[in-house]
């Protein structure tokens, strides 16, 4: 039999769109990972749930690989297409479909960007709280297959909280609706869950209602500067017990480093090994002193060595900037990560255990922390030095993912946070999840997908 092509889809589906010039396959068949070499068949752009069903249904009778792709900023690998795969992207399906104000939902398709849906939400008065620094390019479709977090996890959960309903494109090309905006249905299994998370293997996220929920008070932004490692997870404890977090993140003085000479604004002097930004609700003057009663104790312990609460809008966003701003400040160090987590009560002990593992395995390589702290989530950058060529690099820092891998294993702790498994943590996925879980996972990937032509190579080891 010859090869499928992309003249053979066209004459199948006449008006879909469809890319095949070396840009556009170079474009397309990557995402913010850098390590494998983007070779799609093509890219096709549906601009509605039958042509994303007619390109399945042609694939199918093809034997031929889709890689759904949303905005492409995933880190993990989970939209690269590098072995003749056909790319769907679901960018030009980016609209808003409507707004229900009695069930509080805002439905859109999946290409449309987080920002968007933060923007359209608050045109109804009401708030989309998933959020995250890469609002701007990733698509709502990418954040609901890879079950996405992000800085507000905290109080608000992660996307899967906020899925009220989804339509889905299954591996056979027939389209599900899940769910249909339901806060009540206790009529067996949830498929709408099992899709959220699946990263592409088993469904085609065409459509999905969101929930929306009350715009929060208004709220503060603090930076604290810490003396040590312990006194991140005890400055944690004493503002959760008094304040209502909205965020609670971390960053070590490399992170700022970068981040600083990316151009962002050093907001308090002196060297300090380790820095939190935090946000809690400070409606009223009651909760703003809460707020600095907290922090003179923090001081008080000797938890807290200086901070800074900021005085405005601009002040706030200078003070995110120095967290946010740390993933694209190392972006040029081609950083190998890893993104981790572990249950809350168990992170102080872990990050000691993980600090001796880094420190005796990098001796001469820079290592970036920072996360989400408050959630357990670890995010570690390693950067590579330029006199290392980059397979010796990934071999090296493999081998030290492994040793992380049983480290995690052993603490009950997980090798992919919220950047999801794709291609790069694969390998690992052992560490987290037993035998038993992965074959029924394949089980559920056959029955949802039985050609097997959903992004395949991924998640699975
Ligand atoms: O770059 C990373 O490792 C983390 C990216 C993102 O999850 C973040 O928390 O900023
Ligand atoms: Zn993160």
């Amino acid at each position: 039999m010859t090869q499928p092509t992309a003249a053979d889809l066209a004459l199948r589906l006449p008006s879909l769109r469809l890319l095949t010039d070396a840009g556009d396959l170079e474009h397309y068949g990557r995402d913010w990972t850098r390590r494998w070499t983007p070779a799609p068949l093509a890219i096709a752009l549906p601009s509605s749930i039958e042509e994303v069903q007619g390109v399945v249904r042609w694939a199918n009778e093809h034997g031929v690989a889709v890689v759904p792709s949303g905005g492409r900023t995933g880190l993990s690998g989970g939209a690269v297409a590098a072995h003749g795969e056909l790319v769907l992207s679901l960018e030009r399906m980016n609209r808003v479909l409507g707004f229900d104000a009695v069930d509080r939902t805002l439905t859109v398709q999946p290409g449309i960007a987080l920002e968007a849906v933060h923007a359209a939400a608050r045109e109804h008065d009401l708030v989309y709280p998933v959020d995250f620094a890469a609002r701007g390019s990733c698509s709502i479709g990418g954040n609901i297959a890879t079950n996405a977090g992000g800085i507000r996890v905290i109080r608000y959960g992660n996307t899967r909280e906020w899925i009220a309903g989804l339509k889905v494109v299954a591996g056979n090309g027939e389209l599900l609706d899940l769910n249909r905006g339901l806060i009540k249905n206790s009529s067996g299994y949830d498929l709408r869950q099992l899709m959220i998370g699946s990263e592409g293997t088993l469904g085609i996220v065409v459509e999905a209602t969101l929930r929306l929920t009350d715009p929060p008070p208004s709220s503060q932004v603090m930076l604290l500067a810490l003396p040590d490692m312990d006194a991140l997870m005890r400055v944690f404890a004493l503002f959760r017990a008094q304040l209502s977090l909205q965020a609670f993140e971390f960053f070590t003085d490399v992170a700022l480093k970068h981040v600083l000479e990316h151009g962002a604004q050093r907001a308090l002097d002196g060297d300090h090994p380790y820095y939190v930004v935090t946000e809690f609700e400070a409606p009223d003057e009651r909760a703003q002193e809460a707020a600095l009663a907290a922090f003179e104790q923090g001081v008080e312990q000797g938890l807290i060595s200086d901070g800074v609460l900021a005085q405005s809008d601009a002040q706030a966003a200078a003070l995110w900037r120095l967290r946010e701003g740390i993933t694209e400040s190392l972006a040029p160090h081609k950083p190998y990560k890893n993104d981790i987590s572990v249950r809350i009560g168990a992170v102080p002990a872990f990050l000691h255990e993980i600090q001796s593992l880094l420190a005796r395995e990098y001796p001469h390589i820079e290592v970036v922390w920072f996360g989400h702290i408050g959630d357990g989530n670890l995010h570690i950058n390693v950067l590579k030095p330029e006199s290392l060529a980059d397979a010796d690099f990934i071999a090296q820092c493999e081998h030290v993912t492994k040793l992380l891998a049983a480290t995690l294993q052993r603490q009950g702790g997980s090798i992919s946070a919220e950047h999801g498994i794709g291609l790069v943590k694969r390998p690992y996925l052992e560490s987290t999840r037993s035998a038993a879980e992965i074959a029924l996972m394949r089980g559920v990937k056959g029955v949802f997908d039985p050609n097997g032509i959903l992004n395949p190579g991924k998640v699975f080891p």
